[in-house]
């Protein structure tokens, strides 16, 4: 059995792990990245997450059939898994130990293969937990039973595309998946025990995204109590307390990932946990024990690719730069639903104003007065943006539009550095695209006042 003594140890190779174990090694320091499944270097957003949910949506609008970009996803990420795992292990210091991480003290690491066999004692200098989340799976009599019942990560791996998908969970993978597999021709009924579909979202943004997925055929009964599920269907009782049988080949479970920290024998050490199992850390993502830093969802902060990146700065700040990066400084996140057109958000929505009280101007512009949304085919959406009354500055918008996504990182950037919104509507922008439509957006006749 090998026996390590290291400088540093990432536990999982998720997003900030990888890159701080890349950045540790050019440094030459020694580090070892621990990861229980080669199917995972690189952790979830490469393997099983974003980018293959992503190329699967983008294939779908293409009109590919589903086996066949089922099998190109398996290829691209297999090249990228592969990547990944020759950007840390080719490296001089570097090594990837492949087995699942438990901690024994505080610095102390046993690596398990998949017997449960002990197959490497760690102790490090600097630990970095880095393991990710997982999917919540709710108490449904039936459900963990049921032949059909699988997470994104199966769903993904199918061969065959099923008739009918039933979706339990309308958030961010229930409504990507949703309009997903509605692209490549599955029948698709989303429950949840919510009535407010997207509830952090503006009524008449929330209205119109359901209404364009309603009309791409995808069914929603919200604000349904699921009673049971079995291999080929899902029991729920509606909101008039009726009991209907939904006809399912496959169910998808989207109802949230928690913190992955099951197993990973944090009771042996003095690293807190908090009530939903998320590691307990301060605005420097340290850890209740001197050394030992957590990174990515493990924290149980926002759950993003971009975010567990942003925990690497801050880390690899606080170590080697000038020690000022913090969570507490990471304001105006955007974030981007890709259904088909994307749903993108950054700063303030009129329902988060309203509730905190904040004055603001409105200007709002329909997507089909975009001429680049006739170039793509997709007049569909609504643009939202909300400004100081006072300093002009933007408090925040909600495109919901093509390439959403793309334009939403200008305005992120826009409200970081405190641009007033003329700026932005007398900017030169290329023609045609999508960021143009911020030329009439905050035009004076677009105000609703
Ligand atoms: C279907 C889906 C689509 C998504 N789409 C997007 C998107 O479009 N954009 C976006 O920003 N985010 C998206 N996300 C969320 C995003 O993938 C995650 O927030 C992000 O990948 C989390 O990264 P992380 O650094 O926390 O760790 P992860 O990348 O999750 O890595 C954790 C790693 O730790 C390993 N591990 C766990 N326990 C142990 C252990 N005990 N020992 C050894 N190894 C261990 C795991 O195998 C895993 O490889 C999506 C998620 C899913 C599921
Ligand atoms: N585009 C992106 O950036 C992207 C894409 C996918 C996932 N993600 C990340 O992954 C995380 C997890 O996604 P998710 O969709 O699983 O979680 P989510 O929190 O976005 O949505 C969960 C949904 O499940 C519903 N729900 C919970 N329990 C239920 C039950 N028992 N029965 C019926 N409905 C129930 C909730 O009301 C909610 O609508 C997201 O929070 C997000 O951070 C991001």
């Amino acid at each position: 059995m090998k026996k390590i003594d290291v400088k540093n140890i990432v536990v999982g190779f998720g997003k900030g792990g990888k890159t701080l174990a890349k950045f540790l090694a050019v440094k030459g320091e020694s580090v070892v990245v621990i990861e229980q499944s080669p199917r995972m270097y690189g952790g979830t957003c490469i393997n099983i997450g974003c980018i293959p949910s992503k190329f699967l949506i983008v294939n779908g609008e293409k009109g590919l059939k589903f086996t066949e970009a089922a099998e190109k996803k398996a290829m691209l990420t297999g090249n990228l898994n592969l990547k990944n795992y020759h950007m840390i292990a080719d490296e001089a210091t570097a090594e990837v130990i492949d087995g699942k991480a438990k901690f024994v003290s505080d610095h102390e690491i046993e690596v398990m293969d998949a017997e449960g066999e002990v197959i490497a004692q760690l102790i490090g200098e600097r630990i970095f937990i880095n393991t990710g989340a997982t999917p919540v799976l709710p108490p449904i009599p039936g459900l963990v039973d049921s032949r059909n019942v699988v997470t994104s990560t199966e769903l993904m791996d199918l061969k065959q595309l099923p008739e009918h998908l039933t979706i339990i969970g309308s958030g961010y993978i229930g409504l990507e998946f949703a309009s997903m597999f509605a692209s490549y021709g599955s029948k698709v009924t989303v429950l949840d025990i919510f009535d407010n579909f997207l509830p952090r979202d503006d009524e008449d943004i929330s209205k119109l995204v359901r209404s364009d997925l309603e009309s791409r055929g995808i069914i929603f009964k919200l604000g349904v109590k699921i009673d049971a599920i079995t291999d080929n269907s899902v029991e729920i009782i509606n909101k008039e307390g009726k009991k209907v049988s939904i006809l399912s080949d496959k169910i998808l479970v989207a109802t949230g990932r928690k913190p992955n920290t099951a197993g990973l024998g944090l009771e042996n050490t003095n690293i807190q946990l908090g009530q939903r199992g998320e590691i307990v850390v301060n605005d420097k993502l340290e850890t209740t024990v001197q050394n030992v830093w957590a990174l990515g969802d493990v924290h149980g902060g926002l759950q993003f690719t971009y975010t567990s990146l942003d925990d690497f700065r801050i880390v690899s700040n606080n170590l080697y730069g000038d020690g000022k990066r913090s969570l507490s400084d990471r304001k105006n996140v955007p974030t981007s639903v890709f259904i088909t057109p994307a749903l993108s958000k950054v700063g303030l929505n009129e329902k988060d104003a309203k509730a905190a009280g904040i004055d603001y101007r409105l200007f709002k512009l329909a997507a089909t007065a975009i001429p680049k949304s006739a170039v793509l085919n997709q007049s569909k959406g609504l643009l939202k943006a909300l400004v100081d009354p006072e300093t002009d500055k933007i408090l925040g918008i909600t495109i919901y539009a093509e390439e959403s996504y793309e334009t939403i990182n200008l305005i992120s950037l826009a409200i970081e550095v405190g641009l007033p919104y003329t700026l932005l509507r007398d900017k030169i922008y290329t023609h045609p695209t999508m960021t143009e439509a911020l030329n009439d957006l905050f035009a004076a006749k677009n105000e609703v006042k």
